[in-house]
């Protein structure tokens, strides 16, 4: 599934319109789907809060068209007919040919349901103050609230609030989803999202929505007729003295996903990693953190796997080491997680690299602000990398595709989440998938397992192992 920005959505509906498909006839069918949804909801009274654009025109439509089957409906005019769209001016006269009636400010407490047509797609910058005011008064009132497309004062580019925004239970969008419709905080006031389908033209995008059936097309497949080396090797350099876990989460990541050879090497001892999984190939540097000279030591378990791992549970002093690993193994795939984001600071990398940071590790290697997608495909222009972006909804782009997972939640807000997503991403990297797949792939499998098993377990309970331990679940809905 696409997920569009504004101005896509603009293009969009000019080439439909292009197409010899009316303007009119979009709001119809818009309003049409809008007005079953409510239907549905069996209102007594429902007042549509219209805005002088086409955003304030499907709601009107729907108004009309919910009066027309017999529902009572009124509507409210947030400005004057001269400053009004021409298609919202049209759906002005249709309205006063349907008797619909146009209500005052001190009436729109008295409904069950209020639909919001005040902004959509047409927000400009900050919310004015007289509608910060009024999106403020219908947010008080105690009824169903339904938002036409997107909610009022949510940027459908980045789903930021400009300065307030209306609180919807249901929001019903057209033809595509917009970015604002998936991230953070604009989902705390979508409510339920519903997306109907418009005569629009279709096209490719860019952008994607993470799905099973994207994920069961890249997830790599297991022949009777192999053996380990059929699956690849991935080499893990992870852990320390400080942070012993992280590895043995990484390499227990690895091994799940069905990797053929898996070895981790620490430089502290973490040999409890044998009796947990005695399959994964453990080597100890028998010291405190990475240093450069380990090298030389480890080069042939190195130049042995096709995609090495750097960084969990490593600490801010192994950064040379990093550095080595980066400017020597230029064949490898490599994924840089947590504290090896330190050594790419203004550093130009390759495309067979992924970064996985969170967002307060951005802060380790730039000083940019990053939040937007855009900033993030811009990021990962510049650095020349893959880039899987950690938030509550992840970003995964190579800078010229872009894909979005929201199956995330509170359920993984526990450390070590993230050292067992490098291993899963790593695991699937060594059977050939590439970084931008793997990512894909593993952050849909960890999130989904976590959240079936929040169902049983709570968020509270649960931990990376518990997630691990049940991935088979959803690989086996994939194979
Ligand atoms: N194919 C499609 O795309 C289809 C699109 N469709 C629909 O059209 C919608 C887009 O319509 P659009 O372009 O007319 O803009 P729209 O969302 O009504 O916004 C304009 C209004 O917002 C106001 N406003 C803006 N900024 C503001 C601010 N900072 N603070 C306060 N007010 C502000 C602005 O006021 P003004 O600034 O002009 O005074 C004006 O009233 C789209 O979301 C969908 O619902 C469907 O019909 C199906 C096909
Ligand atoms: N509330 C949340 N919603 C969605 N995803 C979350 C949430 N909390 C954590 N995650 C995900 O869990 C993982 C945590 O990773 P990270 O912070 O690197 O963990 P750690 O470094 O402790 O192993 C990331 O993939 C992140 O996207
Ligand atoms: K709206």
């Amino acid at each position: 599934m696409y997920i569009l920005d504004s101005e896509e959505i603009k293009r969009t509906d000019l080439k439909t319109i292009q197409t010899g498909i009316k303007e009119e006839t979009l709001m119809e069918q818009a309003a049409f789907s809008i007005y079953q949804i409510i239907k549905d909801l069996n209102p007594k009274k429902v007042i549509a809060i219209c805005g002088t654009g086409n955003n304030g025109g499907d709601a009107l439509a729907t108004i009309r068209l919910l009066k027309n089957f017999g529902i009572k409906a009124d509507a409210y005019l947030n400005g004057t007919y001269e400053k009004c769209s021409l298609g919202m001016k049209k759906q002005i006269e249709i309205a006063k040919n349907y008797n619909v009636n146009f209500v005052g400010i001190e009436s729109i407490g008295d409904y069950d349901i209020i639909i919001d047509g005040l902004i959509g797609n047409g927000l400009k910058g900050e919310l004015r103050e007289d509608t910060k005011i009024l999106i403020d008064k219908l947010n008080n009132i105690n009824c169903k609230k339904i938002s036409v497309d997107i909610p009022s004062g949510i940027c459908s580019d980045t789903g930021e609030i400009m300065g307030d925004a209306f609180k919807a239970d249901i929001t019903i969008t057209f033809g595509y989803l917009k970015i604002g419709h998936i991230m953070y905080p604009a989902i705390d006031y979508i409510g339920n999202l519903k997306l109907v389908e418009l005569s629009f033209f279709k096209e490719r995008y860019t952008r994607k929505l993470v799905n099973e059936e994207q994920v069961k097309n890249f997830f790599p497949l297991r022949k009777e007729n192999s053996n380990k080396f059929t699956y690849g090797k991935v080499c893990i350099l992870a852990g320390s003295v400080q942070y012993p876990g992280a590895s043995v989460l990484t390499a227990l990541g690895a091994i799940k996903s069905g990797a053929g050879m898996v070895q981790l090497i620490t430089p502290n001892r973490t040999e409890s990693i044998i009796n947990i999984e005695p399959s994964v190939i453990y080597r100890s540097l028998d010291k405190d953190y990475f240093e450069k000279e380990d090298l030389e030591i480890i080069n042939k378990d190195l130049k042995a796997a096709n995609t090495i791992i750097i960084g969990p549970g490593i600490t801010k002093n192994s950064i040379e080491f990093v550095n080595e690993i980066i400017d020597n193994y230029t064949e490898k795939k490599i994924i840089l997680d947590a504290d090896a984001l330190y050594a790419i600071k203004n550093k130009k990398l390759r495309k067979n690299i992924l970064i996985t940071p969170h967002p307060g590790e951005i802060k380790k290697f730039t000083d940019q602000k990053i939040k937007t997608v855009y900033e993030i495909e811009e990021l990962s222009k510049n650095l020349n990398c893959n880039i899987l972006y950690k938030n509550s909804t992840n970003i995964i782009t190579d800078s010229q595709n872009t894909y979005f997972n929201v199956l995330g939640g509170s359920f993984l807000s526990k450390g070590g989440t993230g050292d067992l997503l490098s291993g899963l991403i790593g695991g699937f990297s060594a059977q050939g998938c590439n970084l931008m797949e793997s990512s894909i792939i593993s952050t849909y499998i960890l999130y989904k397992t976590g959240r079936k098993l929040q169902e049983e377990y709570t968020s509270n309970y649960m931990t990376p192992i518990l997630i691990l331990n049940n991935i088979y679940k959803t690989i086996k809905e994939l194979i």
